[in-house]
């Protein structure tokens, strides 16, 4: 056996890195909830303490790592040589973008020297592909190389649209021609490493230590049974240990094996993501596997970019390229620098994209196909557990060498006795063959000793229980990537939830509407409103939007697309009488601020055709809206100035919408002359839109109904001592609500003082308060990501073990830091 050092990295390589002590969580909480793109390799496999007992299990770790570093590296410390893996992977993606950097330098040279030599033709046409205007080798090494200029050539986002036969606007339309395009520029697939084989996990399985002692410890003792009691009663004490050690070689294995499969159709599952697609005018969803070149994709905040391509258009578009280019940079994309590389997230901001490049044939599928997801690694409870069976049985073994040797001194000093009293050997006088069957006895009690000391059944125990726990956990439709993660869930002593999606259903309908001070019902009644307010109402609610409407795919009916607020508020608006292509032909947008959880609102500006003054639309958290309001339109059209008496009108609207548990969205307008609107293009990017004295137009009360079976939930945890925290984005009032209805405030009575916190009260107080209040927190409401951030933090700090779920956009950064 060796000592492993060829498969183990002296640790300093590996330790600067990551806590040694760190086990690695990953739970995409449940699985409805888990996007996959969302919850992508790199994102939260962070290292999480377990417990704050820092010290003590840093040194115990150390020693079992010592100890199993000497004895058998290349099994018991999988779990430390995952670290190693980490890091093979960072080299590995390194040396890919060394790789595309290398190309790129050798196509520069090249086009360099062709430059040089046909001086003055720099334009070098794209040559065809079959039915499209350019080859595939073109588009890639446009994207590879971000080539702005060979974009500006191929005639720009047009340009290739209409060499790659698409439309900007419409997508491509029908789908008989999509396998052509696969022909031509490849399908959105890559090759995946295929997993070990069964072999390789009965090969690894045997080579472990406490095994390899008692398969030496069943040779010996087939040998001296066979020696002493002859062939036919001979071996049944070295063939029944032989047994064993098969057995628990092929549970092993076949456990290990299993797992690796699940997880394989867990990744692949994980992988096959639904992404938006815009085709022959309709939105689709569609599997990231079935976009083809050509394709037209919307893009949102939280989304990962699904291929290569080229922005289209966007607004405060910004993408988080760190999954690519390893630097945590936000990059802003505009027209400026339109590249949009595959495998990135979109950290803020809206935007639609050309797909130009697909599987394969971008920096992410060479990526993805060159690491084979391996899952083999041991939690810490198993690599602990191995460590005390190597630990035992390295004991046994000494024991019984220690026992050996004494029992061998006194038999061959003359000091052993027979029963009778007789000197067992006396030098000379015994015989050859007694002498043998003399010692053969005494090797047989040390072998007896190994056999009963070397607890080979305890690693495997763990791993099965284990293996048990997560498909259980899975039926319960939970998606544990690592096994660790269900043990570190066993201690989490709190849970951070978020409300909408995790504890409501995130099916939303707009249920109580307020135009002006007129509650309008049934809400979708739209004669109750004059013509004045329902199109400026219209106008707000069609072209302020990351949604759309269009007609489903049989024609009869209407289909909806954006986030369920937006459906809610884009199906209350169709219901309404609003004719969304029609109003949204009407005007032009001039500028888009897109929604995100930290503003909680979303503005537009218009220029609208048959006014000379620009329109601008909000929407948002209603109390928000409600505070840049100076003025209101009643149902008649006319306008009325919004005095105390009307703001405590429309907040006590507010609330009591919200104490029904519904989230409250106002809309509101005003104009601006056009002179005060920037003109060129970029000045108009870079436009903060006016968001004072506005004219409050409407607010709407939208009902998300609680998930059936949260309340047990919820008292399931309670019970089990886990606190359950409700921190949402939503109005206090309507998170209060929901935590009455979900069982995680019990009554007004327990309502401590800072048990119901709103997110910016939290982040106003000094560290010393805030540790003070974390504890206290039932529901914070109102908080903006880096709040939901800042609570788990202050907890970890107070010694919780936390769970976060999320649904992914607003609850990055908190599940990141679990
Ligand atoms: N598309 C939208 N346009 C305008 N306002 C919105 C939109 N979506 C949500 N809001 C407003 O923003 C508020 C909070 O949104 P946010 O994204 O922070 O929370 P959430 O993720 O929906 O909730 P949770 O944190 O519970 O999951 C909502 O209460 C609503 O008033
Ligand atoms: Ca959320």
């Amino acid at each position: 056996m060796t000592t492993g050092n060829d498969s183990h990295t002296p640790p300093t390589a590996a330790e600067p890195q990551l806590d040694p002590e760190a086990s690695v969580i990953d739970v995409d909480a449940a699985s409805a909830n888990a996007k996959g793109w969302a919850a992508d390799e790199e994102e939260y496999s962070d290292p999480f303490d377990i417990g704050n007992t820092k010290n003590a299990s840093h040194e115990s770790l150390k020693r079992w790592r010592e100890a199993a570093l000497v004895l058998n590296a290349s099994r018991r410390f999988r779990y430390t040589l995952d670290l190693k893996k980490e890091d093979e992977k960072e080299q590995r993606r390194s040396m890919i973008r060394a790789h595309a950097q290398v190309i790129r330098a050798a196509l520069l040279f090249k086009l360099a020297g062709q430059q040089a030599i046909v001086l003055g033709t720099a334009v070098t046409p794209p040559t065809p592909n079959g039915d499209y205007g350019i080859g595939l080798e073109e588009l890639a090494s446009m994207s590879r190389d971000h080539n702005i200029s060979a974009l500006q050539q191929y005639g720009g986002v047009k340009g290739l649209s209409k060499m790659l036969k698409t439309n900007t606007e419409t997508g491509i339309v029908g789908d008989d021609e999509l396998p052509q395009r696969r022909n031509a520029f490849g399908s959105n697939t890559y090759p995946t490493k295929k997993g070990r084989s069964f072999l390789r996990f009965l090969w690894e399985a045997w080579q472990d230590l406490t095994l390899i002692i008692l398969i030496i410890a069943a040779a010996a003792s087939l040998a001296l049974g066979i020696k002493t009691e002859g062939l036919d009663d001979g071996w049944y004490d070295g063939g029944s240990i032989t047994f064993a050690v098969l057995l628990v070689i092929f549970v092993t294995a076949t456990s290990d094996y299993r797992q690796s499969l699940q997880f394989q159709n867990l990744n692949e599952e994980k992988r096959n993501v639904q992404v938006e697609v815009i085709r022959g005018g309709r939105r689709d969803k569609i599997s990231i596997y079935n976009i083809v070149v050509g394709d037209v994709i919307p893009l949102k905040i939280g989304d990962q970019v699904p291929a290569d391509g080229i922005l289209i258009n966007g607004h405060s578009l910004a993408i988080d390229e760190s999954s690519m280019t390893g630097e945590s940079k936000i990059v802003h994309k505009d027209q400026k620098s339109p590249f949009l590389m595959s495998g990135c997230k979109v950290a803020d901001g809206a935007g639609t994209m050309l797909v130009t490049g697909v599987g394969i044939n971008t920096e992410w599928g060479l990526l993805m196909a060159s690491i084979s997801e391996d899952t083999g690694e041991e939690t810490p409870l198993q690599v602990r557990l191995n460590g005390v069976a190597t630990f035992i049985g390295i004991v046994g073994l000494t024991v019984a060498l220690s026992v050996l040797i004494v029992l061998l001194t006194r038999f061959f000093t003359g000091n052993s006795k027979n029963a009778d009293g007789s000197v067992q050997f006396v030098r000379g006088k015994t015989s050859i063959g007694q002498t043998v069957d003399g010692a053969i006895k005494i090797i047989t009690a040390a072998v007896t000793i190994v056999v009963v000391a070397v607890p080979e059944g305890l690693p495997l125990a763990v791993t099965l229980t284990l293996a048990c726990s997560m498909k259980k956990m899975m039926a319960d439709k939970a998606l544990v990537r690592r096994l660790s993660a269900c043990e570190t869930m066993g201690s989490a002593t709190t849970i951070c939830s978020d409300k909408t999606g995790t504890l409501t259903l995130n099916q939303m309908t707009v249920v109580e509407a307020y135009v002006g001070r007129k509650q309008i019902d049934p809400p979708e009644d739209g004669s109750q409103l004059n013509t004045a307010v329902s199109s400026l109402l219209d106008e707000g609610i069609a072209q302020n939007t990351a949604g759309s409407v269009f007609p489903s795919k049989d024609g009869a009916g209407i289909d909806v697309s954006g986030s369920p607020t937006e459906k809610a508020i884009l199906h209350w608006g169709v219901k309404l009488g609003m004719k969304f292509d029609a109003v949204r032909s009407e005007s032009i947008i001039l500028h888009v601020s897109p929604f995100n959880s930290t503003k909680k609102r979303a503005g537009v500006a218009l220029r609208v055709q048959t006014d000379s003054q620009v329109h601008l639309h909000w929407k948002g958290a209603a109390e928000v809206i409600l505070a840049s309001c100076s003025q209101y339109m009643d149902a008649n059209g006319s306008l009325q100035s919004i005095d105390e008496d009307n703001k405590v009108f429309f907040k006590d609207a507010i609330e009591t919408m919200a104490a029904k548990s519904l989230r409250c969205v106002a809309f509101a307008y005003r104009t601006c002359e056009t002179d005060k609107v920037p003109t060129g293009e970029e000045q108009l990017e870079q436009w903060t839109l006016p968001e004072d004295d506005l004219v409050l137009l409407a607010i709407v009360g939208i009902k998300d109904p609680c998930r059936p079976g949260v309340k047990d939930a919820v008292k399931l945890c309670m019970d089990a001592g886990v606190k359950v925290r409700m921190v949402t984005g939503d109005n206090l009032q309507t998170a209060k609500a929901i935590a009455m209805e979900c069982g995680i405030l019990s009554s007004n009575a327990d309502n401590v003082e800072h048990s119901i916190i709103e997110g910016k009260t939290f982040r106003e107080l000094s560290d010393k308060e805030r540790e003070q209040v974390a504890k206290r927190i039932s529901v914070m409401g109102r908080s903006s990501p880096s709040d939901k951030l800042l609570l788990v933090q202050t907890l970890r700090k107070l010694g919780d073990v936390v769970a976060v779920t999320g649904d992914g956009t607003n609850d990055a950064p908190a599940l990141h830091e679990v």
